[in-house]
Formats: structure tokens, C-alpha cells, sequence
């Protein structure tokens, strides 16, 4: 049998650990009043549709964002199977990438110019560029790519449940986020974060924590640039 400590979460990954830690901006993050909006139906269209705007803003920056990662994986990683879960998180951006143009003309939000960024939008694209940089640990990159994924699969897994009153022209957007088979690739991405961090030194354990609650941060100011139209 096995032999339980103290606490009895010996097996316990750093990430869940890190997550009790930090439950109240986590819960910020993932059930953000934007989010409730979609998931009790009072959502107010034009906040979805600056979302939709911003959001396509945001994953056009999360692709590089992401290279930058099977780079570091490909050079640093003990295991070839981070290579193969991120670069399936890739092509799952370029299917992304036609359903936000899809979505948008169908909603009737204009993607091309004179849509910029808002402050937030720039700021979190900002962070993503810093953990591109060839000086970037691998360890922290991959934990905060976990959490920015997490943060959408736990969020918009809200708005499918079964007490949920989405309104159904939302519901497709809910699934591309908050579908099984997203779930199982945020679990693959969790599983390599918490390897890494299992061997991490004290210095990349604190940037990795720092990272995550950085995203949590940037996520919690997107939802609220989303629902405030600015
Ligand atoms: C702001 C934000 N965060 C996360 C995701 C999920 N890739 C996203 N599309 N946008």
C-alpha cells in the first residue's frame, strides 16, 4: 500500500499546488463575469464581438508564441513527446486561426483594418513575446502555456454544463474551448509542465510561478477589456 505523509498530496504536481495556493485569481480567471455572462445568457452581443476581435488579435501572436515553443522543446526537452502534444496545439491554431474569420463575418466584425489592439490585448502579447526570447527557460514557457490554455478549457467548459443557459449561437464558440478532447490536451500540457517543474531549480520554480500568475493576471484584464469594450 502506499505509504501517505502528512498532508497525504505527497503525489501532488507542483501546478496543483501552486493552484490552491493562488485559488482566488484562479477563480478570477475562469469564472470571470464575462464568462458567467455566456453561461447564464445575459451576454451582451457586443462585448462577445470585441472579444471575438481581440481574441483573433490574441492567437495571431499566440502562433509564434507557440513556434517559440517547439524550438525550445525540440532543443531542451528530455522527452520527444512535448514536441509531438505542442505541435498538435499548433495545427489546432491554424484551424483556429479559420474559424475566428469564419465567426467574425458572421457576427459582421470587421478583422482586417482598423482593428488594433487594446491595452491589455498589446500588454498580454507583450508577456508572450518575453517568453519567446531565445533566453526564455523552457519550464517556465511551457507552464504558462498551460495555464493560457487551461484558463480558456476551464472557462468556457463552464458555459457547456449541464445548469448553463449559453445562448446556442455561442455554443460552437464554448466547444472549440471547452470540448473533451481540449481538456485532454491541456492535461498532456499540464503532465509535461508539472515533469519539468518536478526537476526545475529554485530559480525556474519561482519564474514558472510567476509566469502562471502573470497569465492569470493578463487573462482576468482580457475578460474585463472584453466586457467593457475597451
Ligand atoms: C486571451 C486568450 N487566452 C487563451 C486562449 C486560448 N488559446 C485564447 N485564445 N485567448
Amino acid at each position: 500500500m502506499e505509504k501517505k505523509g502528512k498532508t497525504g498530496m505527497e503525489n501532488e504536481g507542483v501546478i496543483d499546488t501552486w493552484l490552491r495556493k493562488h485559488r482566488l485569481l484562479y477563480v478570477g480567471a475562469t469564472k470571470h463575469p464575462f464568462i458567467l455572462s455566456i453561461s447564464d445568457g445575459t451576454i451582451d452581443i457586443s462585448s462577445f464581438k470585441t472579444w471575438l476581435g481581440q481574441d483573433y488579435i490574441f492567437v495571431r501572436a499566440f502562433v509564434p508564441f507557440v513556434a517559440s515553443l517547439i524550438v525550445k522543446a525540440w532543443k531542451e526537452s528530455d522527452d520527444r513527446s512535448d514536441m509531438e502534444v505542442i505541435l498538435g496545439g499548433m495545427a489546432a491554431l491554424n484551424d483556429e486561426l479559420e474559424w475566428f474569420k469564419k465567426e467574425a463575418f458572421k457576427w459582421g466584425v470587421q478583422l482586417s483594418h482598423p482593428l488594433l489592439p487594446h491595452k491589455p490585448n498589446q500588454e498580454y502579447c507583450r508577456f508572450l513575446e518575453s517568453l519567446m526570447s531565445v533566453e526564455a527557460n523552457y519550464t517556465v514557457a511551457i507552464t504558462a502555456f498551460w495555464a493560457i490554455e487551461a484558463v480558456y478549457q476551464e472557462s468556457f467548459a463552464l458555459c457547456l454544463g449541464d445548469e448553463s443557459r449559453t445562448p446556442p449561437e455561442l455554443k460552437e464558440t464554448c466547444q472549440r474551448w471547452g470540448s473533451e478532447a481540449f481538456g485532454k490536451y491541456c492535461c498532456s500540457l499540464k503532465h509535461i509542465a508539472n515533469r519539468r517543474l518536478k526537476q526545475a531549480s529554485d530559480d525556474e520554480l519561482k519564474k514558472a510561478e510567476v509566469a502562471l500568475l502573470t497569465v492569470l493576471e493578463h487573462e482576468v484584464e482580457f475578460w474585463n477589456m472584453s466586457r467593457s469594450g475597451s
